[in-house]
């Protein structure tokens, strides 16, 4: 069992943004309180970011995510100074520290870059302040080179908590992994505990129909995968309610609980 000492959350664009487009501020707010308090009472916080590009596209006022690269490497850019603007306003109401890190792939893949890395991010820790994480989407382009992307935020929150030594929170927007996409799909039901990934699951979880989220639940899944594979849990709630996070860590049956054998 985790005793979700050292956390990682990850939240999605789906949270950061709601279903008009807009900033969430009320969600950002409570998940900044909700961290706060947590890091007060203890807890190593790690928070994984995604949504540079989903705030930029409400900032820039377009009506879709475009799907020139070079337009998306703008976005992220305009996007990821403004989502730290929100997180240091929200953050700092509740006298909380955070610092920013922003990765590629191939950090992971250089055993000195990775090194120093975890170096930085632990003595973030170490001096209480919650690190901001997103992948640096301006020069991780994916069209040109795939050693540099991660392509999705699932898998970079969980080579990130594996290599960290933390379990997992997904916020997404949906309140559990469903037998099917229950957006789609009024008969799926939720999946509360799973101990192992079948066929049947993988073939479940499909792609993202929110608009702005790039891996559904797919990336999700495999997240979940290769923590479990790594003696790690994960879990995935709906980011609506950041004091759910509370609740996984106090162990009640919220969305879904991936645990290993
Ligand atoms: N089996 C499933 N259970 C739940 N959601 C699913 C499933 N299959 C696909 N999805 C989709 O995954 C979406 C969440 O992924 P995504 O939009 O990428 O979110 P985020 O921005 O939080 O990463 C849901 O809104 C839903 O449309
Ligand atoms: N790094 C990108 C998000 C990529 C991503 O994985 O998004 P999501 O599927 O919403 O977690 C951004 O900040 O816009």
């Amino acid at each position: 069992m985790a005793d979700w000492q050292r956390i990682l959350v990850k939240v999605g664009t789906s949270t950061i943004v709601d279903s008009t487009g807009q900033v969430n501020y009320p969600v950002i707010n409570r998940l900044a309180q909700v961290l706060t308090t947590l890091e007060k009472d203890g807890h190593e916080i790690l928070f994984v970011t995604s949504g540079a590009i989903g705030v930029a596209i409400d900032q820039m006022g377009l009506d879709s995510r475009p799907r020139e690269i070079p337009q998306q490497q703008a976005l992220a850019a305009i996007g990821q100074g403004y989502l730290m603007t929100i997180y240091n306003q929200a953050f700092s109401f509740y006298q909380q520290l955070i610092g920013q890190v922003l990765l590629t792939y191939d950090v992971f893949e250089n055993p000195a870059m990775l090194a120093n890395t975890k170096a930085a991010i632990n003595e973030l820790l170490m001096q209480k302040v919650i690190p901001i994480v997103n992948e640096n989407d301006v020069i991780a382009v994916d069209e040109l080179d795939h050693q540099h992307s991660f392509g999705d935020n699932d898998r970079l929150a969980a080579l990130l908590a594996e290599e960290m030594g933390a379990d997992l929170i997904v916020l997404s927007d949906v309140d559990a992994l469903y037998t099917a996409n229950p957006n789609t799909n009024p008969q799926a039901k939720p999946l509360r505990k799973i101990h192992e990934v079948t066929d049947a699951i993988r073939q479940a979880a499909t792609g993202s129909t929110s608009g702005l989220g790039t891996g559904g639940m797919a990336t999700k899944l495999k997240a979940a995968e290769y923590m479990m594979a790594h003696g790690r849990e994960m879990a995935l709630i709906n980011g609506n309610n950041p004091e759910n996070i509370r609740a996984v860590i106090e162990g009640k049956a919220i969305g879904t609980h991936f645990q290993g054998e």
